[in-house]
């Protein structure tokens, strides 16, 4: 028999609608559910009860470390709003040490709600987080039948219960009433052990007409990394370039991922503002992240990296 470990943070999942707003409950539904089948032992925890709007990097540091101090769990499942369920995957998927399949599921139906997907979306995560298979492919996000890997996963609706997609690469597998399909290899996973989030990362989006104002506040506050996310293949306003390069000279660490979600980051363009600039100045390109998820990146790196060198390497995959 597996023992699967449930960590149920808040979310959707364990909402009820009432006179068309969605609100908290006092209790979760999926607390009142048990399992079709005997083959799995659940071990269930309430460890928050957040909307995941409110839910920060404390919070996910606090899910790697009850993950990996246990012993004796064959898998883990995490019930996680969707809003956020992203960055808290791949935040666990960076520092979760365990292998041990580690899946992050969520609903975008509330519990009373006529076609409520939460309890299925439970049920399938329970599935892959209890399959040989999953093992060593990092933490997953499993809704819609569909099994997507934490690096390239998105919410790409707002209340679709297909919002969440891999636009690069699609799912990696599939849950079906025969069980459990993975269809594609991961490709690459980063991981590292951290045992405190103390640095502050903003995000930034450049628009078209941006001037120096947003990097102007930046520069007064006390900021350890900034992560942008630049124009096309991965360029910048002029206006932008003076403040940038004081802050590289204050050794602010500044990542760059392009605002499109497919295609590469490089320095291709030579004029004022263009890759080519902005890379010789000591920007860090990394591509295959959204601008959320290369901030949690950022976060992490900041915690291990030793050496600027140390760091501009650990975006280069
Ligand atoms: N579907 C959801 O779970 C959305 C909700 N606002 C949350 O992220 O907590």
């Amino acid at each position: 028999m597996k023992n699967i470990l449930v960590l149920h943070t808040g979310g959707t999942i364990a909402m009820e609608e009432e006179q068309g707003f969605v609100k908290q409950q006092n209790d979760n539904p999926l607390l009142r559910f048990k399992l079709p089948s005997n083959e799995v032992h659940l071990i269930v925890e309430n460890v928050f009860h957040l909307p995941s709007p409110h839910m920060t990097p404390k919070e996910m540091l606090q899910l790697q470390q009850l993950i990996d101090t246990r012993n004796g769990i064959d898998g883990v499942v995490i019930t996680h709003g969707t809003d956020t369920l992203e960055e808290t995957a791949y935040f666990l998927d960076l520092t979760v040490q365990a292998n041990i399949p580690v899946v992050v599921t969520g609903a975008m139906r509330s519990s009373n709600e006529l076609g409520s997907d939460g309890l299925y979306n439970f049920l399938t995560a329970v599935k892959v987080a209890s399959s040989e298979e999953a093992k060593g492919k990092g933490v997953l996000v499993v809704l819609n039948d569909e099994i997507h890997c934490a690096t390239n996963v998105t919410k790409t609706h707002t209340s679709n219960v297909a919002t969440f997609q891999s636009p690069q690469y699609g799912p990696i597998g599939l849950v079906t009433k025969r069980g459990v399909v993975f269809h594609q290899a991961i490709l690459h996973r980063d991981n590292y052990r951290i045992h405190n989030i103390t640095k502050q990362v903003l995000l930034l989006k450049a628009y078209a007409g941006m001037d120096s104002t947003m990097l102007e506040i930046i520069e007064q506050l006390p900021v350890d990394g900034l992560v942008i996310e630049a124009f096309g293949q991965g360029n910048l306003p002029p206006s932008t370039v003076p403040i940038i390069k004081r802050l590289l000279n204050k050794g602010v660490s500044i990542v760059l991922v392009s605002r499109c979600f497919n295609g590469i980051a490089q320095d291709v363009y030579s004029y004022e503002g263009g890759g080519k600039q902005l890379k010789e100045m000591g920007v860090i390109f990394t591509n295959g992240l959204s601008g959320q998820k290369a901030r949690i990146k950022l976060l992490v790196a900041l915690e291990v990296a030793a050496t600027p060198q140390e760091l501009e390497q650990m975006f280069q995959h």
